[in-house]
């Protein structure tokens, strides 16, 4: 008799491989990254020591966070040659896919491309930290027919984001909680992305590579694409009393409401509570709540009607409009930010390796003669 095989679809609750970068814990609704709270590390320190911690395990100390941003700002620039092929893109590329190709670009002209020790790692990680902003900012700016604006050595990381994309830097609240989002959004375990990159990775494929892919992946509406979808839903709906009917319509179709559900949490995104504060800060700060307004009839008929909470991308979309981004810099911006867990999980897959490769239920024909072309 043979033996019934147990396919998990989705992969749903398979542990693939250990990892010590971060931990979900949907009993607790709550996530560490290498041992802190997200929420603490919002609270005490920057995007930039996130980064430090999830590549080197540790927090700096301020001579160790000045080398690391020193590096970073190092090496923000561009290659002409990059710059030139960001030109060529179509006008109406989605920034995403403009990301994705710069990237594959960059792995090109990296010195240490086909080196996949940990030292050329490190090296490749930090220059992708570096560059990516201003790729997606210039190939944006470039989708709208303005020039790049060049990254700044004088500014810090988040308020040279701003810089390379509107020309000013904003008050130090909107930096404030953008700096809050790119921690939120820095790392999150064996998430889609990452996995398609630590399956790159297991292959000894290079880094650009990985990451490549890593991008691909998350630009699905299922995954970091949410973040958009999210915005255009809200601005979808004509008014907060329009709510009620506009998900009654989407219930009847068997539609995604965007921004709810997720794999591992069921009952609520250890993320949201703290987007969701800085969400509202930003509505404050620029006087106008009624996005807020209507994500919070939104969370309230998906949570009593389907029991189903929000996730990360449902207070992040809001914010980022608020803070005047368009809308198709959202899912790049997730990506500016995930640069950090997604080199963190190459490196930890490259220390200790083994191919990704699992099996699949066979459901096709029974195996049969191939008939000569004539006699078909
Ligand atoms: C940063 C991130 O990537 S966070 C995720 C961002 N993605 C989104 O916001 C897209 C919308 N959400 C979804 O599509 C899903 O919730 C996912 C893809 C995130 C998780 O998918 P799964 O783990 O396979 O979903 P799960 O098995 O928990 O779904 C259970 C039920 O809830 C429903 N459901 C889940 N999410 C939603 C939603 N957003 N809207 C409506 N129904 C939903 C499913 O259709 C399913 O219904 P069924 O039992 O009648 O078939
Ligand atoms: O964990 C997931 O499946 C998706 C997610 O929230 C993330 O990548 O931040």
């Amino acid at each position: 008799m043979s033996e019934k095989i147990e396919v998990r679809k989705g992969l749903v609750g398979v542990y693939a491989d250990e990892s010590s970068i971060s931990k979900v814990m949907p009993e607790t609704n709550s996530l560490t990254y290498r041992g802190y709270a997200v929420q603490d590390l919002c609270e005490e320190a920057s995007f930039d020591e996130t980064a430090y911690l999830l590549w080197n395990g540790e927090l700096p100390n301020r001579s160790q966070l000045s080398a690391f941003q020193a590096e970073e700002k190092a090496n923000r620039a561009l290659s002409p040659a990059l710059l030139r092929v960001l030109r060529d893109f179509p006008q109406d590329a989605h920034p995403m896919d403009a990301i994705r190709t710069a990237v594959s670009f960059m792995g090109m002209e990296d010195p240490d491309t086909a080196d996949v020790s940990e030292p050329a790692q490190r090296r490749k990680a930090m220059r992708l930290l570096a560059k990516i902003p201003v790729a997606v900012a210039a190939a944006h700016r470039l989708s709208k027919g303005e020039e790049p604006i060049a990254p700044d050595a004088s500014l810090p990381f988040c308020e040279n984001f701003f810089h390379m994309v509107f020309g000013k830097v904003p008050q130090k609240e909107v930096i404030r909680a953008f700096d809050v989002s790119m921690i939120l959004y820095a790392e999150h375990t064996f998430n889609a992305s990452t996995f398609t990159a630590r399956t790159i990775t297991s292959t000894m494929a290079d880094m650009h590579g990985a990451i490549t892919g890593g991008i691909a992946a998350l630009k699905g509406p299922l995954h970091g694409g949410a973040n958009e979808a999210v915005m255009h839903m809200l601005k979808e709906i004509p008014s907060p009393e329009a709510a009620g009917e506009w998900i009654k319509d989407k219930f009847e179709h068997k539609a995604l409401v965007m921004g709810f559900g997720h794999r591992v949490y069921k009952n609520g995104d250890s993320r949201v509570p703290t987007m969701k504060k800085y969400a509202e800060l930003m509505a404050e700060v620029v006087g106008d709540k009624r996005w807020m307004i209507t994500s919070a009839v939104l969370a309230d008929i998906m949570l009593r009607q389907k029991n189903i909470h929000p996730n990360l991308d449902f207070p992040a979309g809001p914010a980022y409009y608020l803070m005047g981004f368009d809308i198709p810099l959202f899912t790049p911006i997730f990506v500016c930010s995930r640069i950090t867990g997604w080199a963190a999980h190459v490196i930890e897959q490259g220390a200790d390796n083994r191919l990704i490769r699992p099996l699949s239920l066979y459901t096709g024909p029974e195996q049969r003669n191939v008939v000569p072309i004539d006699q078909r």
